[in-house]
């Protein structure tokens, strides 16, 4: 019996149908697990409520240009070391993309005129520092190197459960250094790092938006272990865009998913966590239906996952501690836009940010960011043309409570202000714009499935580093959680370590 026969037919509970995994949920996250479980020869099931794979990391169509649903700056491409879990996620299915590298990860428009870029070149890039910050040269590097020594230590071992005690132990063996400056790093926080080496306040700032703009919080709140990988990595493997687009990397792991004998579902809600004796065993759809597992993974959101899946009521101690330490992060208010080719000189780079004020850094709408896939492939866009997506952080409670004008208003009017700021690095934008779509805080819950549409979890206040973030177990035996609310956090690159984890638990769990 095929798996929609199932889902359609209401078979349940019976032996024929039970699963080693049911995954619910098709993010980068949840196919890793999928694909790595397979690949070990287990029974896997994907759920996902969408019509396509890839949840923030998914595509869409409009007037031929092909946008990808999130940012486009994709790590985890490199062709060396271990660091590199998308290429490394993609050959355990037997599947490859071919990527185009970007030279410059990202372009700061900053207050005061600071105009940086970040090379994929490492010297380059401390040079132009150097030339920004003299006085500060010889702190900035040694700052950025205490961030290698994080990513040499990761770049040397296998990167796998850290749940798993026979794992521990062997990576302990194999690489004592690495893992005792791990250890060291785990509970540590940028900016600690930072103020060891760096007194000028405007560097601090500038060491704070290069944290903010993937963990969305200033460099006191983001641990060590994931600036580590992300200052570094971006000049070791780089910034490399997926041909085709970022879609592609979903649907090439779905393909080599179903190569190794999983399946998927699309249109498939899962509405609740069946558990039996205080054990998930099993899942139920919208459609009313059930089917069961050994093993149930959510790559849903921990809320999501403990508020809506499972009864509110019932939520583990545990959760609730970690609801005490971690909020939602601001959802975003995105344009997807196509342009006229012209709006862009040559030499533009392919991903930007913008602040005017370093007051405004955290506030909603403060900080655009934006990316431009096609200046590293042409094809997702109609010929002549480009796509600019520009996206800024912002709260679901500012777009509740509207009435269907108001809120249609209310996108126009907020467009219509990023859109004169964006004017600032692409002048004649206005003039030069072909198509456009807003999405709001709304439109992210929807599509995504996400509670508030937000971005994934932020500390509340500091905290010690990496070390309060949940692995993949969770106090409900048998449920696994997988995604940005687990260990290391957002980022398609962390998400794939957390799937590799997670498959690896399991794995370990299922004796197998
Ligand atoms: N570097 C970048 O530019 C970039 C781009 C895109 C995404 N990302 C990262 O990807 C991360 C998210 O990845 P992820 O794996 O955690 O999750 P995700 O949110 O991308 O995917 C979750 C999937 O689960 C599905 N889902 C949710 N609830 C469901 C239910 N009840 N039943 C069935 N399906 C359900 C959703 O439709 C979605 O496809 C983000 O943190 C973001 O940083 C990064
Ligand atoms: C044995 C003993 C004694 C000990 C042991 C120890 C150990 C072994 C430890 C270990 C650890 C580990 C493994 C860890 C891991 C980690 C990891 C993997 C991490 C990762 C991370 C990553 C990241 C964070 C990434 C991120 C990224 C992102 C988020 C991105 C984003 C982007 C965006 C949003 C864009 C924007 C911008 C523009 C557009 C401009």
């Amino acid at each position: 019996m095929t798996v929609s026969a199932i889902a359609e037919t209401g078979a349940s509970f019976d032996d024929r149908t039970t699963f080693d995994a049911i995954i619910i949920g098709s993010g980068i996250g949840g196919l890793v697990t999928a694909t790595q479980l397979a690949a070990k020869g287990a029974k896997v099931l994907v759920l996902e409520r969408y019509l396509i794979p890839g949840g923030s990391a998914g595509y869409f169509d409009r007037q031929g240009y092909r946008f990808d649903v999130g940012a486009s700056m994709i790590f985890g491409f490199g062709k060396q070391g271990t660091t590199n879990l998308l290429t490394r996620a993609l050959a355990a299915v037997g599947e490859s993309i071919e990527t185009v590298a970007d030279a410059v990860q990202v372009q700061y428009h900053l207050p005061n005129n600071l105009d940086i870029k970040v090379h994929r070149d490492y010297e380059q890039f401390l040079q132009e520092l150097a030339t920004k910050f003299p006085q500060s040269a010889s702190g900035i590097r040694k700052f950025y190197d205490e961030c290698w020594k994080v990513f040499n230590c990761l770049n040397a071992m296998d990167l796998l459960s850290l749940e798993e005690l026979g794992y521990l132990t062997r990576v302990f063996f194999q690489h004592p250094a690495s893992c005792l400056g791990l250890v060291k790093y785990l509970p540590s926080n940028v900016g600690d790092i930072a103020r060891k080496y760096i007194q000028d306040p405007e560097v601090l700032k500038f060491i704070d938006i290069e944290c903010y703009i993937w963990s969305v919080v200033p460099a006191d709140m983001t641990p060590t272990i994931n600036a580590g990988m992300v200052f570094s990595d971006r000049h070791y493997g780089g910034i490399n865009y997926p041909k085709g687009g970022v879609g592609q990397i979903a649907q090439k792991l779905v393909s080599g998913l179903e190569k190794a004998g999983g399946q998927i579902h699309y249109q498939s809600r899962v509405t609740k966590i069946v558990t039996e004796g205080g054990r998930a065993v099993g899942v139920e759809l919208a459609n009313g239906k059930t089917l069961r597992a050994k093993k149930i993974v959510s790559n849903a959101t921990r809320w999501d996952t403990f508020e809506q899946l499972l009864p509110p009521a019932e939520m583990p101690s545990k959760e609730r501690k970690w609801q005490e330490r971690y909020q939602k992060s601001p959802a975003f208010l995105s344009l997807h836009l196509g342009v006229d080719a012209r709006v862009l000189p040559e030499g533009t780079e392919c991903h930007h940010v913008l602040l005017e004020e370093w007051t405004q850094m955290e506030q909603p709408e403060g900080t655009i960011f934006v990316s431009i896939p096609t200046l590293l492939d042409p094809s997702l866009a109609p010929e002549g043309h480009h796509i600019i997506h520009a996206f800024t952080p912002s709260w679901m409670s500012d777009w509740q409570g509207l009435s269907p004008t108001e809120y249609q208003a209310k996108k126009e009017e907020r467009a219509g202000v990023l859109l004169d700021r964006l004017e600032r690095i692409f002048p004649g934008l206005n003039a030069g714009l072909d198509f456009m779509e807003i999405g709001t805080p709304r439109t992210h819950r929807r599509f995504l499935g996400r509670a508030d549409g937000s971005y994934g979890p932020i500390p509340r206040r500091k905290l010690p580093g990496l070390l309060n973030m949940p692995f993949n177990r969770t106090a409900v035996p048998g449920l696994y959680c997988v995604g940005d609310s687990t260990f290391p956090g957002q980022g398609l690159n962390a998400v794939a370590f957390s799937g590799f984890a997670c498959a690896h638990r399991i794995a370990a769990d299922l004796g197998m």
